[in-house]
């Protein structure tokens, strides 16, 4: 995906995106960090489509044109899981499908598979209300991956959870993502869980985004618990934190 020169204003507002460059490689796991009300989610939103940019381009290579049936090139999880309180887990996370089409035949056993994956396989018959923070998400995490996705935006998704469920959360995003193999963008506040996801991360300056650094992690490929407590984790995690610092003071 190239982002090339994108700009946002708001009306009545100094800009939020003003000429915003980026390289994302199809397939990898790109972490965006950076001030609060920066444009994270504005970019975010403009990639996912939701949103019109004033100028620039978005171009997807190769082109994302939704394909028929099931399949959604781009899903997106929010930091709530905005589940359908009336619906059962399973119905939950089969609604892409059963919204494109797919047969109950189908989208039960697709919807299932995905539960399994999240470790919510034995929880499909249960309702929203019923579920702590960390399994809502869970199943956000399984409703937005159901549709095979090419690309998926996450914008802040675990922020509200407590720090074990978060790192718990982070393995089986991981896992999921070597599984399926989409592109990944993922908005967080937290640094360590920028470095324990990303390949790459992109931290932005304050109001308008600028890229203050573009960094491939010098980590492990396989990212395991054990890492956070790392020396070159913590060096790593130091260069973000800089680069942040820079950016919130410009
Ligand atoms: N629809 C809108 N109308 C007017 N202003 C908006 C709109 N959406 C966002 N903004 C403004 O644009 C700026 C960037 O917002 P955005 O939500 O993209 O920031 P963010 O980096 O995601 O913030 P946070 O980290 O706090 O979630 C903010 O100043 C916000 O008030």
């Amino acid at each position: 995906m190239q982002i090339s020169g994108l700009r946002r204003i708001f009306p009545g507002g100094v800009p939020v995106l003003d000429g915003m460059d980026l390289d994302i490689a199809a397939g990898s796991f790109v972490a965006l960090v950076g001030p609060s009300g920066c444009g994270k989610s504005t970019l975010l939103r403009l990639v996912a489509g939701l949103d019109k940019p004033d100028a620039g381009t978005l171009t997807f290579t190769p082109p994302l044109e939704r394909t028929r049936g099931a399949r959604t090139p781009i899903a997106y999880v929010f930091q709530d899981a905005h589940l359908l309180p009336w619906r059962s887990v399973l119905d939950n996370v089969a609604l892409p499908l059963e919204l494109a089409g797919v047969p109950a035949s189908e989208r039960h056993p697709a919807a299932h598979t995905l539960l399994k994956e999240v470790g919510l396989g034995d929880a499909t018959s249960r309702f929203p209300a019923e579920l702590s923070g960390g399994m809502r998400m869970r199943v956000s995490l399984a409703r937005a991956l159901v549709t095979r996705p090419r690309l998926l935006l996450l914008d802040e998704p675990f922020a509200a959870l407590d720090e074990l469920t978060r790192n718990r959360l982070d393995d089986q995003l991981l896992a999921l993502w070597k599984e399926l193999g989409m592109t990944v963008l993922f908005v967080t506040h937290s640094l360590s869980e920028a470095a324990y996801l990303a390949e790459r991360a992109v931290v932005l300056s304050r109001r308008p985004a600028r890229v203050m650094l573009d960094h491939t992690l010098a980590l492990p490929k396989e990212r395991t618990p054990a890492l956070r407590a790392e020396p070159d984790f913590a060096r790593e995690m130091g260069l973000l934190l800089q680069a942040l610092e820079r950016g919130d003071a410009t």
